[in-house]
Parts: structure tokens; sequence; C-alpha cells
């Protein structure tokens, strides 16, 4: 793919950041395309700058060599072209799940009517429906997902940077939310760049996995997820391709790791 037909193009990227008074390099030589609503999952070990990657295509860090393009310009500071899932889902405990999700169409001004309707859909598609007064500590840790999922979907990004947002739930809730993700996906086409310490996650929902090697980080492999769309979530894991494409990232991923833990 060239850069310009690219949504999301990392040329030349390092990232260096000062510890303990010294420098280190965090992110070094990433050259990696990301196509318009392509489904782009990273993975790679523990501090090799996955989020990092994420905070410059979102404008909220600079890199120190090479330029994060968006739509064929240099990234602004910041992008307010993409929507941002953090590894926290940041609600606020002082709206209710409505206000929550309504907050970024009220940033925008939009429209009192236009905003109970996008809502009340969004409540609806996340399985929210009903909650729609509660309160965030009313919640469990995967309403609370949705409700940060519901909060950036609702604006209709272009892009959307998801940064281990499954993360921390137990795996029947996961696979419930990565159905819901899927659907979503393949209802509104947005680009997605996807951090997952989760192989079969990164399966599950890509179409291409991006693994990082340990730091600095560099992309030490590209695979293409060739598992025909749509995928179902609950099956996927028994195709045959599917065990493959697990071996083969579990074992450039442990490689990883090994190396890191040698160091
Ligand atoms: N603002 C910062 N200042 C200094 N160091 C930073 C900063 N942001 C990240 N780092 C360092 O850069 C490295 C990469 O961090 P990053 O959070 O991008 O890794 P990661 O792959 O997302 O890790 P994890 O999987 O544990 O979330 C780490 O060593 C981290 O401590």
């Amino acid at each position: 793919m060239s850069e310009g037909s690219a949504l999301i193009s990392f040329r030349g990227i390092a990232k260096r950041f000062e510890h303990d008074g010294s420098m280190f390099t965090a992110v070094e030589d990433v050259q990696l395309d990301v196509a318009p609503g392509e489904f782009c999952c990273v993975v790679g070990p523990s501090g090799c700058g996955k989020s990092t990657l994420l905070n410059m295509s979102a404008g909220l860090m600079e890199p120190s060599a090479g330029t994060v393009h968006y739509a064929g310009s240099p990234v602004p500071k910041p992008n307010t072209k993409v929507g941002y899932i953090t590894q926290k889902d940041n609600v606020l405990p002082w709206r209710t799940v409505f206000r929550n999700v309504a907050l970024p169409l009220e940033l925008r001004q939009v429209d009192k009517a236009e905003i109970r309707e996008r809502v009340s859909a969004m409540l609806d598609l996340v399985g929210l429906t009903g909650f729609a007064k509660a309160y965030p500590r009313q919640l469990s840790g995967g309403m609370r997902k949705r409700v940060a999922l519901a909060r950036t979907l609702v604006y209709e990004p272009e892009a959307i940077l998801a940064d281990e947002p499954f993360g921390a739930l137990d795996a029947q809730l996961k696979t419930i939310l990565q159905a819901e993700l899927r659907r979503i996906w393949e209802r509104t086409g947005t680009t997605f760049i996807f951090v997952t310490h989760d192989i079969g996650e990164a399966i599950t929902l890509g179409d291409r996995v991006v693994v990082m090697s340990q730091r600095p980080g560099r992309i030490s492999m590209v695979c293409d997820v060739d598992i025909p769309r749509p995928r179902d979530v609950f099956k996927v894991r028994f195709d045959a391709r599917y065990a493959e494409l697990f071996e083969q990232l579990w074992s450039a991923l442990s490689d990883e790791v090994e190396q890191e833990l040698a160091s």
C-alpha cells in the first residue's frame, strides 16, 4: 500500500524518552500503513511501545524521528478525527450512562433531539438499553467498558485507536464484547488500530496482526488473517487456519518475551 492510500501511516518512526536522567529508545524504525476500513491488531511484549504508537496516532505525542500521517497529512495535535479507547475506561462518575455517551456530541454542539436519538441507538447497539439513567458506580466492569465503547462510537470517528479495551474482562464477557465490536465494525467500516495482549482476540478481530519486538519496539512480523469474513467470534477458534495462525503468532511473540526475560 502506498503512503497516499493509507489512512494512518507510520514512516521511520522512533520515540525516545528520558528515564533517570538518560534517554532511552522506546520505539524504533516503525513502518506501517493502515488502510481505510482495516482492522489492524497490534501485539507485543509489555513496554514495547504499543500505547506510544497509539498516542502518536492521536496526536498526543510527537515522534522523535519520522512522521505519522493521517489521511495523507502529518497528524494534527490533537487528532480529532480519531476516537481513543484507553486501557482505563475513563467514564465520568458524576454523569449517568446516557450523559457519558452524550458527552462527545454535547462538545460538538449537536442538537438535543439528535443527541437523544443517537445515544439511544448506541445504547441499544452495545446492549445497555435500560441502563441510560444508571451511574457508573452501579455498573459492572464490562458494562463500563461498553459505556466507553459507546461514547467513542457515538460520534462516528473515522478511526478508532483501542488500547486493550477488553484486557481486564473475563473470557466470556470478552467474547460477547468482541462479537459486538465485530458487528459494529462490519456495519460502520471504521478503521481500527487495536492493541491487545491476547493473540486469539487479535486473530478473531483483525485483518492483520502486527507483532512488535521487545524494547526498543520494532515491527518483527506482520501476519495477514486470511480467515474469511464474516467470522463468528464464538466459533472461529475451531477453524483450522485459526490454529495455524495462533501457533505462528505464539511462536513469534514467545521469542520476544523470552529475549526480554533473558536481557
Ligand atoms: N511519557 C513517557 N515518559 C517516559 N517514558 C515513557 C512515556 N510513555 C511511555 N514511556 C516508556 O516507553 C516504553 C513503552 O511504553 P508503552 O506504554 O508504549 O508500552 P506498551 O507496549 O503499551 O506497554 P503495555 O503492554 O505494558 O501497556 C515503556 O518503557 C514506558 O515506560
